[in-house]
């Protein structure tokens, strides 16, 4: 079984796929640490984010164990990875590096921006997670305040509604619900309640 799971940033993707992995025993990868990855040593060797062949080697080299949500998760990464998420070449090293991952017995859940559209497009069920802007600039401000890290509201919402724009309207796999996923809208739901309906629509189609 493959479960496809895509949404805006902050929507609650990444806690939604992690417990449904758990739930029904399957593998779990965040896409999105596979960008953050190949950004974060860019900027760690101080190359332009536009640099694709660069890009396209690190990425070679990606090894999904050694990847640290903790160090990738930083505000700024998420950022930087945006940006390197419309080079196409590099897309396709990171898309055949998912595939793979998905495809590998028993299967697993897979979230992202373009999961059900591109790495995915035959997963056995497909989830869009979304949430009111508002909703997820106040779940990202918290996340990033329990942590210890300084964050405003104010901010977070530009930030986050930015980042959106630039990964719904890149000509490359831009964010966008297939037309076979089921739409999650968790704004008036908790970690809980979203869960509770993420494993009926799972259930429903598995
Ligand atoms: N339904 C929800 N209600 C409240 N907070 C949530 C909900 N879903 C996720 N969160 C919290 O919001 C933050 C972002 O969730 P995360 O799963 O990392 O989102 P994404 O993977 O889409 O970026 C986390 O701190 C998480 O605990
Ligand atoms: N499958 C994916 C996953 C992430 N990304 C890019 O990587 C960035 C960071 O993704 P993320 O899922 O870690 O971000 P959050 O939703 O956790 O904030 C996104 O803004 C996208 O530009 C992508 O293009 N395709």
């Amino acid at each position: 079984m493959i479960i496809a799971i895509d949404g805006p940033a902050a929507s609650g993707k990444g806690t939604l796929a992690r417990r449904l992995a758990e739930h029904f025993e399957l593998r779990h990868l965040d896409t999105g640490l596979t960008y953050r990855a190949v950004a974060a040593a860019l900027l760690a060797k101080g190359l332009p984010l536009g640099d694709e062949s660069v890009a396209i080697e690190i990425a070679q080299h990606l090894e999904l164990a050694q990847m640290d949500k903790s160090v990738l998760s930083a505000h700024e990464i998420g950022e930087a990875a945006s940006r390197i998420a419309v080079l196409g070449g590099l897309r396709e090293e990171l898309v055949n590096l998912q595939r793979k991952f998905a495809e590998t017995p028993p299967g697993a859940v897979l979230d992202g921006r373009d999961i059900g559209t591109v790495v995915c497009p035959n997963a056995t069920v497909k989830l869009f997670v979304t949430a009111s802007p508002e909703a997820r600039a106040r779940r990202r401000t918290d996340e990033m305040i329990s942590k210890g890290n300084e964050a405003n509201y104010a901010s977070v919402l530009e930030d986050l509604k930015r980042r959106d724009e630039r990964d719904s309207q890149r000509t490359v796999a831009p964010l966008k619900q297939a037309d076979d996923a089921v739409l999650l809208d968790t704004t008036e739901m908790d970690i809980e309640a979203a869960f509770q309906a993420a494993v009926d629509i799972v259930s429903k189609a598995a």
